[in-house]
Formats: C-alpha cells, structure tokens, sequence
C-alpha cells in the first residue's frame, strides 16, 4: 500500500489496495468491530475534483436496485474523504486484459449488452446519468454473483430530471468541460460538446461492445491516452469520422444499428431499452446460447470473435428488395384482381386505373392516401434503388409500400420480401419496424370496418411479470402455436381468416421473451404468400 494512504480510516482497517484512478483509490477494508469486509473509496478532501463527495449523493436514490453497489456508510476524517461500498469482483476492463484474448466471445458480448442496458434503464429511470460508460467501470460480483455486472463509478454522473419540477434538464450551446472518457464518449458530446443525456450513456454503450468485438480495440484507443492538446484533437477527429458502418464491418448487423439508433436519439428521448435487450437476446439465441444475460468469463471453450474480412455482405436482401419495388412500380393493375378488403382507397385505385388515370393523379378522400399511391413511382423507386438498405430500413420500406397492394398476388410479393429478409438478416428479432409490416399486412387483409389494435403491444413490468413465471412452458407453448399456424395458413379459406391469422402470429412472436423470429415463424410468412397467391 502507498504509504501516502493511512492504514485506518473512520472504523475501517485497510487492506489490499484495489484500484486507483485520478481521483483517489479503492481498498479492500475491514470494519473494527464487526468485521464487515468493504471496499473502501479514498480520496483527498483537497481534490481538484472532489467526485467522492458528488459520488455519495447518488447512492440513496440508487439503493437496492440491481447491479448497483451499497454505500453502507462514508465521512471525512483528516485528509480524506471516504465512502464504504459493497466489495465487488475485478472490472471488465481487467477481465479482458488478463484474458489476453484479441477480441471477447460474443456471448460475453451480449450479456454485457443486455445487462448493462437494464444498468442504464434502471439509473435513467431514477432520474440519473452515468456519463462515464467504460470497462473500468462495469465491475462483476464476488462469488456467487460473478455472473452480475455492477455499476460503478457515480463520480461524474448527474440528475437530468429535476426532482421539484420533475423536467428534463435543457440543451444549450454553451461551452463546457468535457464530462467522460477519451474511449466511449459519445460523438456529440466528446466531440461536438453538447450536454450528455440518456442517448449518450447508450452511444457510449455502444462504442463498448464494439471495442470488445474488434481485435486491438477501437481505433482511437489503440494508442493510449492523448497526452497532448494536438494529439486529443486528432483522436477527436477520429472518432467523429468513424461511421457506424465502418466501424461495425463485419458484426453482426444489431451492433450497427444499435449504435445508429443511439446517435439518432433527441436530446431529451427515452431509449427504448426493452427493444435492445430483446434484440441482443435474440442474437444470442440464434447464436446458440442459452437464453439469459449471465455474464460467464472466461468461457470454458473461448472464442474470440473473428470477423469476416470482406465487405459486409447486403446484397442479396437489397436485391430483393429492388426486385419488389420495382415489381410494384411495374404493374400496371388493369386486370380486375381481388381487390383487398374494402377500403376507399383501394377502390379509388382500381377504378382510376380502369379509367386510365395515371395513379398520381387519382382523387383520395384522405389525401394521405394519396401519398400512399405516389410511393411507387418510378422516381421514387430509383431514390430506393440508390440507397444501401438496412434491416430496419428496408421493413420500413415495406411497411410503406404494403398499403398500395390492392391485390392478393401484390400482397404475396411483400409478404415473401418480409419473410426474406427476416431470414437473412443474422438478428432474428422482430423488431417494431417488422410489428409495422405485419400490421400493415393486417389492415389490407382484413375487412376495413374492424377496429385493429396494433398487434405490438408495449409490455408493462407487470405484463413481462406475469409472463416471467412459466418461462419454459410459454415457449413451447409458442414454438407449438406457431407450428399449428404453418401448417394451417396453407388451407386458410379467406382474407379474413388469414387476417386473423396474422393477428395471432404476431400476438405469438410479441409474447416471446425476445421475440424470436423462428424457422416455423419464417415458414408461416412463405406458407402465407403462397396462399395468397393460390387464394382466387
Ligand atoms: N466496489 C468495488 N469492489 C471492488 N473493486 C472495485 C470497487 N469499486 C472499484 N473497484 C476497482 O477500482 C477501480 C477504480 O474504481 P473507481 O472507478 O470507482 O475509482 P475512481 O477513483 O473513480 O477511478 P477513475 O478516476 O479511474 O474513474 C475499478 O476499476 C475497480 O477495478
């Protein structure tokens, strides 16, 4: 121990010294009398930047929430400043060294993802920001909770909400200090300066998986901390160029999007944290682990994750999809289909058609409608041709499109596209943009005149509660529904019952706990299309 620390402090025998930082550091400590065993956080009373003193201010809002360390008691006495906290394992960050690995294992990946996003909930839900994301401060349990990951490190968090207002904290342009750390920080605040709020504990987030999954680290990183104006300038510049695309060549496609959706987060907008767990437990799912955010390190048989070195491969969904775009543009709809439910608009296309009315300028009661027809011109289908098509971009592009099917057979091209790029795509969540095309399918399925609930549901605590307890029986129990589903689409007798259908597919897939796109899932949607081709 430096001898520049003293031996006891308050009521508190120090011990092993377990870490330091800028701003102090951490002992493992015993209590006098009753021989609690602590960790015991020093710092200076004349610390430029007393975080110890911020810090404490944060652990009774924090209390009993998981992963997130007890302070069982602090004070000053003399010199120092001390807070006494749950002893807790090694951090990430000395995990991954010791590991001596180039990269982590994607199921250590997705745990961390899926663990610390129910971190940052649970902080943000509590009117809090970490503002300091970084592996030296995600930190395991002691046995038996070395499976946790705790939250450490409030030194640089804050209070976003107002506690008498209960108002979100406001933007502004003025100059700041930067709040964080040189690796995770997100672009808009390390480089761009802007306020931190719950979008960049996610970004950070983000940046952390993304290390973890690239052999030597991020790029920025790769030579140590900036030890010059000059050279933090530079790492700036890296970091703000680096695009989502590039920095994610290669992963699988949940990390690209889950760090474009962070950065396109408003200032004051609540992450959809229940989205991106499900999403990284599907990835693990399909990956062949099991289905739960245990953090195991060091897997008993490791493997480093190891990219694919070509170019990220999208080009057969992207194909597709310009065949169906192109497809939609191309008919011509003068044969007298099965026009799909009874909705206006429908008839007024059809109708117009028969008259020889260029689609653009048939009449709409709603002249949102209207829009609805203009998607499928030929120039707007060259703007889709152009453009590199995620997943999320091209359900989106579906969802819009399917409105315009005023047939059966038009209606089977999108369904066939939907289940096509579900099987592709390597995460195999629906997500809501997918929800979206299956009510868009829905609403052209079904007899206008019925009411449609929007088949996602947002699941409450109470909801995800109710389902939690026979977790393995709920999944049998959909893997069987769906089965029933494939199989009976194919005899389905009319729109309507096909429309139902639907509705309970999509009931079944939103119940499961990652919402799970599953071979028999896939499979309905085919059986779907050619049902739909068969239907007269
Ligand atoms: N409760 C704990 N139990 C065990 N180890 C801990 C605990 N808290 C912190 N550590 C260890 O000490 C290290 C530093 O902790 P922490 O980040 O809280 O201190 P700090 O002085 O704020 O550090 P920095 O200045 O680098 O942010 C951690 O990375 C971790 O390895």
């Amino acid at each position: 121990m430096s001898p520049h620390y003293p031996q006891r402090v308050g009521n508190w025998w120090l011990g092993e010294c377990l870490g330091s930082g800028y701003s102090g550091a951490i002992f493992k400590a015993t209590h006098l009398h009753n021989q609690q065993v602590v960790a015991l956080k020093l710092q200076d009373v004349e610390h430029e930047c007393p975080t110890n003193r911020y810090e404490r201010g944060f652990y009774p809002t924090l209390q009993g929430g998981e992963g997130m360390p007890t302070l069982y008691a602090s004070g000053v006495e003399g010199d120092w400043d001390w807070l006494a906290i749950s002893l807790l394992g090694p951090s990430l960050d000395s995990l991954y060294r010791k590991s001596g690995m180039s990269t982590m294992d994607l199921r250590s990946v997705c745990s961390i993802a899926m663990q610390m996003i129910s971190r940052l909930e649970l902080m943000h839900n509590r009117g809090i920001l970490h503002r300091d994301i970084q592996l030296g401060n995600c930190v395991i349990g002691l046995p038996p909770h070395e499976k946790k990951i705790y939250m450490i490190d409030f030194g640089f968090s804050k209070r976003y909400i107002d506690s008498a207002t209960g108002r979100h904290l406001e933007d502004n342009n003025k100059k700041r200090d930067f709040i964080g750390n040189y690796w995770f920080s997100s672009v808009n605040v390390h480089c761009r300066g802007r306020i931190p709020t719950r979008r960049d504990d996610m970004e950070a987030l983000a940046l952390m998986l993304i290390h973890l999954l690239t052999p030597g680290g991020l790029s920025w990183t790769r030579n140590g901390v900036p030890k010059t104006d000059a050279a933090h300038t530079r790492l700036k510049r890296e970091k703000a160029a680096a695009t989502p695309a590039d920095l994610c060549g290669g992963l699988p496609d949940i990390f690209e999007e889950f760090l474009r959706y962070c950065r396109r987060l408003k200032f004051a907008e609540c992450p959809d944290y229940e989205e991106w767990r499900a999403r990284f437990m599907d990835l693990a799912v399909d990956s062949g682990f099991p289905e739960d955010d245990a953090f195991v390190w060091p897997l008993k048989d490791p493997k480093p994750y190891v990219r694919p070195t070509a170019a990220k491969p999208k080009p057969s969904n992207q194909r597709n999809m310009e065949g169906i775009l192109k497809d939609l543009a191309d008919m011509h709809l003068t044969e007298a289909r099965q026009v799909l439910g009874e909705r206006a608009n429908a008839n007024n296309v059809s109708r117009a058609v028969q008259r020889g009315v260029p689609l653009k300028k048939a009449r709409f009661k709603n002249p949102e409608d209207a829009k609805g027809i203009v998607v499928i011109s030929d120039s707007e289908v060259g703007t889709a041709l152009n453009a590199r098509l995620t997943k999320a971009e091209q359900l989106a592009e579906l969802a819009r499109v399917t409105p315009n099917a005023v047939d059966n057979a038009m209606l089977a091209q999108i369904v066939r596209q939907f289940a096509e790029v579900l099987e592709t795509s390597k995460s195999k969540a629906l997500t809501k943009e997918g929800f979206a095309v299956l009510d868009a399918v829905h609403r052209q399925l079904a007899d206008p005149s019925v009411f449609i609930v929007p088949m996602r549901t947002s699941r409450t605590r109470s909801d995800t509660q109710q389902e939690a307890a026979p977790e393995g029986d709920a999944r049998r129990a959909k893997m069987d529904k769906l089965f029933a589903l494939r199989r009976d689409v194919a005899t389905a007798k009319s729109n309507r019952m096909l429309a139902k259908m639907v509705t309970e597919f999509g009931a079944c897939i939103d119940k499961s706990r990652g919402r799970t796109v599953t071979k028999d899932a896939v499979g309905f949607l085919h059986n779907l299309a050619d049902r739909l081709n068969a239907m007269p």
